[in-house]
C-alpha cells in the first residue's frame, strides 16, 4: 500500500519540554487513521508538526514520498494537506457560503470550485439549509460541519481533523462521524483523526495509534483495539 504520510522517529519540543518523543507512524493512501490519548499526550502536536506550524527537533516527516519537515505552512497547504483545527474557527460574520468559498483560496478553476461546493452541500445538507446564515449564529455541531466543509473546498489529499466531536451534541457527533466515513470513502481523501472520543474514533478508522506522554504506546487495527483490554482500561474509560 502507498504511504501518504510517514513519521520517522519524530521529536518535538516546546522550549525545553518534549511533546513528542520518537514518534513513528504511517497513514496509507485512502485510510482513516485515528490518534487517541489523554489530554496533553501529544496528539495536536503531531498535527502541528505536519502542517509546519511547529518545527520538529529531529526525525523526518514524509508526505507523498517527499520530506516536508522544514516546509512552510502555506507550501504544505498547497501540497494538498488540509487541517481542521480544534475549536471550530469559522468567520462568524460571514455567511456559510462565503466561509466555504474561503476554503478554496488556493484554487482557480471556477467550475471545479463550484463542483466542490455542490459536493460539500450534498455531504452536509444542514449547511445547504443555512447557506446564507451568518456562521457565528449556528450551533457548535453545525459550525464543526462548516469547518470540515471549508477544508474540503481545498480539495485535499490528506485531511487532518483535530477533535471534531469536542463540544458537539451527541446526535450531531453521529452525523459528523458518518460524514467523515463518507468523505474518506467517496472523495478519496485520506484522514488523520485526533479524538478524545476514542470509541467513536476507533469505530470510524481502519487503524489507530494510542499516545501516552509523547510516545506511541499501542497501535494496530482499530476494530481489534476496540476490544483490547489495555485500550479499554486506558483509553475507553475503564470499561472492560
Ligand atoms: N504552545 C505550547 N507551549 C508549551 N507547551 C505546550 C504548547 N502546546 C502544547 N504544549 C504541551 O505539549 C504537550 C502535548 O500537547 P498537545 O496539545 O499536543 O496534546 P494533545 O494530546 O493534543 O492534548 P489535548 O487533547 O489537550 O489538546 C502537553 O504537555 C502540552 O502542555
Amino acid at each position: 500500500m502507498n504511504q501518504i504520510l510517514k513519521f520517522v522517529d519524530v521529536e518535538l519540543y516546546y522550549d525545553h519540554v518534549y511533546a513528542l518523543k520518537g514518534v513513528s507512524l504511517e497513514v496509507n493512501e485512502g485510510e482513516t487513521v485515528a490518534l487517541i490519548g489523554a489530554n496533553g499526550a501529544g496528539k495536536s502536536s503531531i498535527l502541528r508538526a505536519i502542517t509546519g506550524l511547529r518545527k520538529i527537533r529531529s526525525g523526518e516527516i514524509h508526505y507523498g514520498g517527499k520530506r516536508i519537515d522544514g516546509a512552510a505552512p502555506d507550501e504544505i497547504v498547497k501540497m494538498g494537506i488540509a487541517m481542521v483545527p480544534e475549536g471550530r474557527r469559522v468567520f462568524p460574520y460571514m455567511t456559510v457560503r462565503d466561509n466555504l468559498l474561503m476554503g478554496a483560496f488556493t484554487r482557480t478553476g471556477k467550475s471545479e470550485i463550484a463542483a466542490s461546493l455542490e459536493m460539500v452541500l450534498g455531504r452536509f445538507p444542514r449547511l445547504k439549509e443555512r447557506y446564507t446564515q451568518a456562521a457565528g449564529t449556528m450551533s457548535g455541531g453545525e459550525q464543526q460541519m462548516l469547518v470540515i466543509g471549508r477544508a474540503l473546498m481545498a480539495k485535499p489529499r490528506l485531511l487532518l481533523l483535530d477533535e471534531p466531536s469536542l463540544g458537539v451534541a451527541p446526535k450531531l457527533v453521529q452525523d459528523i462521524a458518518r460524514s467523515i466515513v463518507a468523505i474518506n470513502r467517496d472523495e478519496k481523501v485520506s484522514v488523520l483523526l485526533v479524538e478524545q472520543n476514542s470509541r467513536m474514533a476507533l469505530r470510524i478508522s481502519q487503524r489507530a495509534y494510542a499516545l501516552t506522554t509523547g510516545s506511541v504506546a499501542l497501535s494496530g487495527n482499530s476494530a481489534e483495539l476496540l476490544t483490547d483490554d489495555r485500550v479499554k482500561r486506558l483509553y475507553l474509560g475503564g470499561e472492560i
